[in-house]
């Protein structure tokens, strides 16, 4: 990490000691000085723009999770950071800077030195020199400088380039000689004309001889004459000369210091101007580099597209071909456009009328999470709607960025990305209205904080939990090793279905990663699971933090219960303290240039106890692998791929342990659970009869579902309908959800239940027909 960074300045922030902490001190303190801000760079600057989520008291604030609302945020702002312009980081932090210079100088104009006396006597005799001239090119020009430059951003592309420039010479050469034509009767050709003016020899004459080096090292002077050109400051030359000097008589030889050499009248030996147009072209060229040349364009939208086969994709007719069933593209502010997948063989051929919207499993940040069926396929599904009625800046960015990525990762522990759909609306309603996107996943029973908090249910064996582990473990290092970080590996982010496959899902804020290459937001991953580099403010984090998190789902599979429940990051940190020892620059170096040591270090010293904690709780190895990750300097973590060379991981064979016992009657998720434990806190009875039922799709969470017709009389015949089991539950699905709709295509049946579906369909599935 940083002191693995050699002291080159490649690295954005190499230019200090302190690396990442001391801006970020800069940036969270609101008294921090401009000075110490000024002593760092625009792109330190930058830098610091991005990482300054690092606030504590953001961070602080967020309880849950940086990925929660508030790490959503903290997501959009690293993601829009970089499109930060440039030039307004520039301008922020160039000027009081150039103000502080002129204020020193004025006191240094003030002291009695005579060196300084004689400068400013000879900068006077310029000035009045240079004055004398102007007059006679640029005879009606007058006022402040103000009207000046208000004259100048009269509405014109070369206003703004001029008051982009009106610090340079040639800013003020193109003012004086633009107001000249205006005022001289002759047609405003505002852009043009002012660029006209900033022509060689009236830039080298009112500078005092200086030339205007193009941007290709060429000289303005150096342009092509073009043959029929008159230039528009004709007027101006059309002017009776300054009257010539008066001729001394001539010098005695060997005296020309006592008596100047007479003074030739001034001629304007000025070549032609080019045609318009290659002037134009040719001092846009060259002024606007001199003058603009740190100012890059705004970047061009930028394209996101999925990976697609050449092969045109011949999807079948959608049931309603008003309907949208196209690519949706999506336009966010920021100028990302974003196609949705045109050719995989699943991909888009549905839209939600396919899907039938069960019960609401899960509420994530940026919507909610049903259960579903493919209408088509019968297959259970997960939805995760995207919800837009809030976003600002058009589709988040979370959702991008999660699409994105599990369209690159394919692996069995983690969720599949089975398609997108969006809102069963009219192209008139799109343009209308802000359509509902859901992302569509395989639906996956259970999620392990749902299935640790039902106790009663869930028993885990110690090799179950190896086992459990070891997928989880496989899961990270293949992300880990395509480049990615989850960033938010936490319990209610780890699916388990009834065949005891482990998913890692939520990969919202979770993104490419390469070392050493940028910051990172230290605003991730849920403050229970949180390491201990995030929390002290680090921003150039690596794979490590997933390692801590997983970590502590380590310990937790065997205790059921979070190991470090701090409530606030500091608070989180003296629990992990307690535990693991508090860290110490002994065994961790880079820590004293963390932004949050020097606040934390007064802190009381701990000893590390880890073995003693946990081993009666956990086997030996178990223990020892859990040290290993919960190692507090980053750098000496066990990787994920390591961990699974871990003895005790290693040697588990999948196979050979007992499947798990996973309530085959009753979904577990962490939104049950919460339900569960608030009725257990009211005093009622814990809800057990429906199968995966968590409570129904409620109409405001889904406003374009229409009302559910009345319930179905329960099957009379069957004794189990009482217990609500499969059978009743699926009938409670349909009596909330979408009515199926009617047609005449009749959609494929559902697969056979097999001896894993914990969802026995006791009825036959009901034949849905599209029009
Ligand atoms: N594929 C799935 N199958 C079953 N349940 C799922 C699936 N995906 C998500 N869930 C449930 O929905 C909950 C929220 O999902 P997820 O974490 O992906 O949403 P999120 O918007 O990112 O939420 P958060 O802000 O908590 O990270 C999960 O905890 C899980 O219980």
């Amino acid at each position: 990490m940083s002191s693995d960074s050699p002291d080159g300045s490649n690295l954005p922030n190499s230019d200090h000691s302190n690396g990442s902490s001391k801006r970020d001190a800069m940036e969270i303190s609101p008294g921090s000085s401009s000075h110490e801000r000024d002593r760092k760079g625009h792109r330190d600057h930058r830098e610091r723009t991005r990482s300054h989520s690092g606030s504590p008291s953001r961070s602080y604030g967020n309880q849950k999770r940086g990925g929660s609302r508030q790490g959503n945020r903290g997501r959009d702002r690293e993601s829009r950071d970089s499109l930060t312009p440039p030039y307004k980081t520039q301008r922020a932090y160039s000027s009081p800077n150039n103000y502080r210079k002129g204020g020193g100088g004025g006191r240094d104009r003030g002291r009695n030195d005579s060196s300084h006396r004689k400068k400013s006597k000879e900068r006077k005799r310029r000035d009045k020199r240079s004055r004398s001239r102007s007059r006679h090119r640029s005879p009606r020009r007058g006022g402040s400088s103000k009207k000046r430059s208000k004259r100048n951003s009269s509405g014109s592309s070369s206003s703004d380039l001029s008051y982009r420039m009106d610090t340079s010479l040639i800013g003020e050469i193109k003012k004086k000689h633009g107001s000249n034509i205006t005022s001289s009767g002759r047609k405003k050709k505002s852009g043009r004309s002012s660029r006209k003016h900033r022509s060689p020899s009236s830039s080298s004459s009112s500078s005092g001889d200086m030339a205007i080096p193009a941007s290709n090292g060429m000289n303005v002077t150096a342009m092509p004459p073009p043959p029929t050109f008159q230039p528009p400051f004709q007027n101006m030359f059309a002017q009776p000369p300054p009257p010539p000097l008066p001729r001394g008589p001539p010098p005695p030889p060997g005296n020309h210091f006592m008596t100047p050499p007479p003074m030739p009248p001034p001629t304007f030996t000025m070549p032609p101007p080019p045609p318009p147009k290659d002037f134009h072209f040719s001092a846009t060229t060259s002024v606007t580099h001199v003058a603009l040349s740190s100012i890059p364009p705004p970047p061009p939208p930028q394209m996101v597209e999925f990976p697609s086969s050449s092969r045109k994709d011949h999807l079948p007719m959608p049931p309603d071909s008003k309907r949208i069933t196209s690519r949706p593209v999506i336009i966010t502010k920021r100028g990302v456009v974003f196609k949705t997948p045109s050719d995989s063989d699943s991909w888009y051929k549905t839209n939600l009328t396919h899907y039938e919207m069960l019960d609401q499993i899960g509420e994530g940040t940026y919507g909610q999470v049903y259960k579903a069926i493919n209408r088509l396929t019968g297959e259970q599904v997960a939805m995760k709607r995207v919800r837009l009625e809030n976003e600002k800046e058009g589709f988040p960015i979370t959702a991008i960025r999660e699409i994105k990525i599990l369209r690159q990762l394919h692996h069995k522990n983690i969720v599949r990305l089975m398609d997108i759909v969006i809102d069963d609306i009219t192209l008139n309603e799109l343009k209308q209205t802000r359509a509902n996107f859901y992302l569509v996943f395989e639906y996956v029973d259970h999620d392990l904080i749902g299935l640790l908090e039902s106790k009663e249910l869930v028993d885990f064996s110690k090799e179950q939990i190896c086992s459990l582990f070891k997928q989880l473990l496989e899961g990270l290092a293949y992300i880990h090793a395509t480049g990615f970080l989850h960033r938010d590996i936490k319990c209610s982010n780890i699916l388990v279905n009834n065949k005891g496959e482990l998913k890692i899902a939520d990969l919202g804020l979770a993104r490419l990663w390469q070392k050493e290459s940028r910051l990172y937001t230290n605003n991730v991953i849920t403050l229970w699971y949180r390491p201990p580099e995030l929390l002290l403010g680090d921003e150039r984090y690596g794979t490590a933090v997933d390692v801590w998190s997983a970590g502590c789902m380590l310990g937790e599979l065997f205790t059921r219960k979070p190991l470090f429940n701090g409530s606030d990051p500091f608070g989180q940190l003296d629990l992990i303290s307690k535990v693991c020892g508090s860290p110490s620059p002994e065994s961790w170096p880079e820590l004293t240039e963390l932004t949050f040591w020097n606040t934390f270090k007064q802190r009381r010293s701990y000893p590390r106890k880890i073995r003693e904690e946990y081993e009666h709780l956990m086997p030996r190895d178990a223990v020892d692998l859990l040290d290993k990750m919960l190692t507090l300097n980053p750098e000496r973590r066990i990787s994920a791929k390591d961990a699974l060379l871990h003895p005790w991981i290693r040697n588990l064979e999948h196979a050979c342990v007992q499947p798990l016992k996973l309530p085959q009657h009753q979904d577990c998720h962490e939104m049950w659970s919460k339900k569960q434990k608030r009725l257990a806190r009211l005093g009622k009875q814990p809800e057990r009869s429906s199968s995966g039922s968590h409570g129904s799709v409620r109409a405001s969470s889904h406003p374009r579902v229409p009302p559910p017709p009345p319930p179905a009389p329960p099957a009379a015949s069957n004794p189990t309908s009482s217990r609500s089991n499969g059978a009743v539950h699926h009938q409670q699905h349909h009596a909330t959800s979408m009515p199926p709709v009617s047609g005449i295509r009749p959609l494929i049946p559902p697969a056979p239940p097999t001896g894993h579906n914990h969802h026995p369909v006791h009825q036959p599935f009901q034949p849905v027909f599209f029009k």
